[in-house]
């Protein structure tokens, strides 16, 4: 997805500004400093994420621009002056997503977090459930202008099935009188499955009924809206409610992935990876041979690449699977299915390491791993327990093998 913006602005030093700070954060910027040049850059049709748009410029000074931007279906934020009710209106009405006041600098500080929702919101999917097609294809058109992905669903029971299928979704806006499954049973429902931080749940709800925030909130939704609602209102809370979503995935990522291979960490392999830990499972643990003679010669650096470029093969060999970084250099598979097909897939993957150079100066460097696997009935302790046993087998028969049984 693009990450070019076009900022119209005659102000050189306020365009100036605008360009410093969103290049800063990793945009590209087509600068243009009125109507005309804006038209000349257009003319290429560049790809564009949004445009941050001058209201007044001296070769239109009654927002022309914004017209010429929205024809060709671009996002617009707009820059104002001053705060008119009327122009609001007038702009919202014309489908522009917002507007700021450049009354000063700081009043600015509103846009680099928009244009960063923008981008992120490409990551969200979201299903909308409704009875009414008409607000169904409203909510939908506000979501999918700020790059939502939606899905719909009539009621409560249909929106569950297409959760079930679609566990990309990442947000939920619904309502709650409808036929078949209301808003409220359907979210009590999903919340035995899946919590706030998974998934995040808006509830709109035209009722009368002054109890229906705090039913739709303790039922487990994350937020409110009340119908009917103005477009600037329902941005914010959607907004909030994925921005917040964002930071409890990122706080959740930060607390379980090893942050040297990006593979998951012990935490994660016993506690949220071991739900089903009386299963019957295959459990491999892997270590580097003479792991710490690549430290000696080589360097902690390149002692690290190595584990990195470990953790890069398992991923590949075993992309369905949860793979633990469980300490230095010393690994984790936990995995269903065959065991042999599981010891198989070690085999070539144990040779894929062995045949992997890791390259320094002039220098190739080889490293092999030795692997113990277990597939017993016990918790996850013990199915380790022996994997374990059996890794120490592997080293102590000369290393660079797998030992199963
Ligand atoms: N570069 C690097 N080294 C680490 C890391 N974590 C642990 N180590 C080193 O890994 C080495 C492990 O060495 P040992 O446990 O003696 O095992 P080994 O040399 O691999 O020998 P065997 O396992 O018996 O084949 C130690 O020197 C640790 O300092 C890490 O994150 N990066």
């Amino acid at each position: 997805m693009s990450k070019k913006i076009l900022v119209v602005e005659d102000s050189r030093a306020f365009r100036n500004y605008l360009n410093q700070i969103i290049t800063q954060a990793g945009y590209e910027v087509l600068l243009a400093a009125s109507y005309e040049e804006a038209e000349l850059i257009l003319s290429s049709k560049p790809e564009l994420l949004c445009a941050v748009l001058d209201y007044c410029l001296p070769d239109a000074q009654d927002g022309e621009i914004i017209d010429l931007l929205l024809v060709q279906k671009q996002k617009v934020i707009v820059l104002t002056a001053m705060f008119q009710e009327d122009i609001r209106e007038k702009m919202l009405a014309k489908g522009v997503l917002d507007y700021l006041l450049k009354d000063s600098m700081a009043s600015v500080s509103y846009l680099l977090p928009l244009i960063n929702r923008l981008t992120n919101n490409q990551h969200h999917k979201c299903l909308v459930v409704d009875d009414s097609i008409t607000v169904r294809r409203h909510v939908v058109q506000l979501l999918e202008h700020q790059y939502i992905r939606t899905l719909q669903a009539e009621n409560g029971q249909e929106a569950i099935e297409i959760i079930e299928k679609n566990p990309d979704i990442t947000l939920v806006l619904t309502d709650h009188d409808m036929p078949v499954k209301d808003g409220i049973t359907m979210i009590h429902e999903l919340r035995q499955k899946i919590d706030k931080n998974q998934l995040a749940i808006l509830g709109i709800s035209g009722s009368d009924a002054n109890t229906i925030t705090a039913r739709f909130l303790k039922a487990g939704a994350n937020d409110f809206l009340n119908k009917p609602f103005n477009q600037e209102e329902f941005y914010c809370r959607v907004h909030q409610i994925l921005e917040m979503k964002e930071a409890n995935t990122e706080l959740f990522r930060m607390a379980n992935q090893d942050a040297l291979t990006g593979l998951w960490n012990r935490r994660f392999l016993f506690g949220d990876a071991c739900g089903d830990c009386e299963r019957k499972r295959n459990i491999a643990m892997l270590d580097i041979d003479f792991f710490k003679k690549v430290n000696d010669n080589y360097g902690h650096d390149v002692g690290d690449a190595t584990i990195v470029m470990v953790a890069n093969i398992l991923k590949i060999y075993f992309p369905n699977d949860v793979i633990a970084r469980f300490g230095g250099e010393e690994f984790c598979i936990k995995a269903d299915g065959n065991f042999d097909d599981f010891v198989t897939c070690l085999e070539k993957m144990r040779q894929r390491v062995e045949r992997t150079p890791i390259p320094h100066q002039e220098e190739n460097i080889q490293v092999t791993i030795s692997i113990g696997v277990s597939n017993v009935e016990g918790n996850l302790d013990q199915q380790i327990k022996v994997a374990d046993d059996r890794l120490y087998e592997a080293k102590g028969n000369g290393r660079n093998q797998t030992v199963y049984q």
